[in-house]
């Protein structure tokens, strides 16, 4: 992974946080508050145009905002660089990412390049880059994780995100529950390596998991009350992550393994999904309660083996191998690397792997 970009020496955070059923529609009076109006330009999703994309289009382009709109179909530099030239060519004044993650985050780069601000409209609670001041991008084979400006405001609609395949909810619950072994992996970091440590970032971010790790029967499938107990997760991951000027609170061991089976499957999984599934096996590793985190992502019907992923078992293990690498100034419990023998043990042990 490429490395992240130098710190803010401020804290940014979003000014409006909007959760609720129908919330889109009120894309004009967020607008207006940010006093943001003529000139939105709306990066969208294949699949999230036709759902909200379009929706926030004819909204702003009702009240005369002249909205411009484009569909970028991965989270890459080239989509970014494209969105951008875009944004600039309609002589837009703020960007709308409307869609996942990938949509999110090519507006967010582009925004954060053109100096623009920037409005995050998630059709799925699938991670917490909803609301984070970090953008993930693929450049020349490898991910970056950038540090960008924050969302002015984050509009999301639980009837849309109701809507959305429960997969993507049950991903978003991964993410959060996997803040544990990032927070451990950190406070390692702190001790081993005097890593500047944020106890606040580190409360902030246990407490999100500690909530659905207390009641994850109340994650089901149609029910808008789930939507908003994982936004509201994702929302606070995602601030906590500002509080510290990293992702340290929210991305440890566990993301790095995910971030090495994007590296090395050919198709791989929801990046919470991959997420839930490493901090088992990080948890294993710090000597915590790997079952408890098992247990959980399994009343919640988010995948904790590699068939469940939809992964070959032997990809697991050549994540487990490569994962230290992913990024080297980050300290984990991965350390300088699992021998063959430790990945494998503690992919059978954990049975991701059988
Ligand atoms: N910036 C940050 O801090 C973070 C960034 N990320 C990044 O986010 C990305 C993962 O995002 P994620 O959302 O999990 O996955 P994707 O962006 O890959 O989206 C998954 C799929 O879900 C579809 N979709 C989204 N909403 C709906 C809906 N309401 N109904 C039907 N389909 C829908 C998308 O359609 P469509 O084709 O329209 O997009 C897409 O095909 C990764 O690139 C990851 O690195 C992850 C965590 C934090
Ligand atoms: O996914 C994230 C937090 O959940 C962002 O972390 P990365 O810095 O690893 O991309
Ligand atoms: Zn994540």
């Amino acid at each position: 992974m490429i490395p992240t970009q130098g710190k803010k020496k401020w804290m940014q955070l979003p000014r409006d946080v909007v959760v609720g059923p129908d919330v889109i529609y009120d894309i004009k009076d967020v607008c207006d508050d940010l006093k943001l109006r003529e000139g939105a330009f709306i990066v969208t999703g294949n699949n999230t145009k036709k759902i909200a994309g379009d929706v926030v289009f004819d909204l702003l382009d009702e009240c005369g905002y002249e909205p411009a709109i484009t569909v970028s179909k991965e989270a890459s530099m080239a989509e970014v660089k494209k969105a951008a030239a875009q944004a600039q060519e309609a002589n837009s004044k703020y960007l709308i990412g409307v869609g996942s993650g990938k949509s999110i985050d090519v507006a967010k780069l582009a925004a954060t390049q053109l100096d623009l601000p920037f409005i995050s409209v998630p059709t799925a609670a699938s991670h917490d880059g909803i609301v984070s001041s970090r953008a993930s991008i693929h450049d020349k084979g490898k991910k970056a994780s950038i540090e960008v400006n924050a969302p002015m405001a984050v509009i999301a609609d639980t009837h849309i995100i109701s809507s959305a395949p429960y997969r993507l909810l049950a991903a978003g619950c991964g993410d959060i529950i996997s803040n544990y072994t990032a927070v451990l992996d950190w406070e390692l970091a702190h001790r081993l390596r005097n890593e500047p440590f944020s106890e606040y970032a580190a409360a902030l971010s246990r407490m999100t998991a500690q909530i659905l790790m207390d009641s994850p029967e109340a994650i089901k499938p149609d029910l808008e009350s789930s939507v908003r107990i994982v936004v509201k997760a994702l929302v606070s991951s995602g601030v906590a992550m500002s509080i510290a000027g990293s992702s340290r609170p929210a991305s440890g061991s566990e993301h790095m393994f995910s971030h090495a089976l994007d590296m090395v499957v050919p198709n791989s999984a929801l990046h919470g999904e991959q997420c839930g599934v490493g901090t088992i096996m990080m948890m294993y590793l710090h000597g915590g309660d790997w079952k408890k985190i098992k247990e959980c992502l399994e009343i919640i019907g988010a995948p904790t083996t590699a068939k469940e992923l939809g992964i070959e078992d032997r990809y697991i293990l050549e994540a487990l191998l490569v994962a230290h690498e992913i990024r080297p100034e980050r300290y984990t419990i991965l350390g300088a690397g699992l021998t063959s023998e430790a990945a494998e043990k503690v992919a059978r042990l954990t049975k991701v792997i059988s």
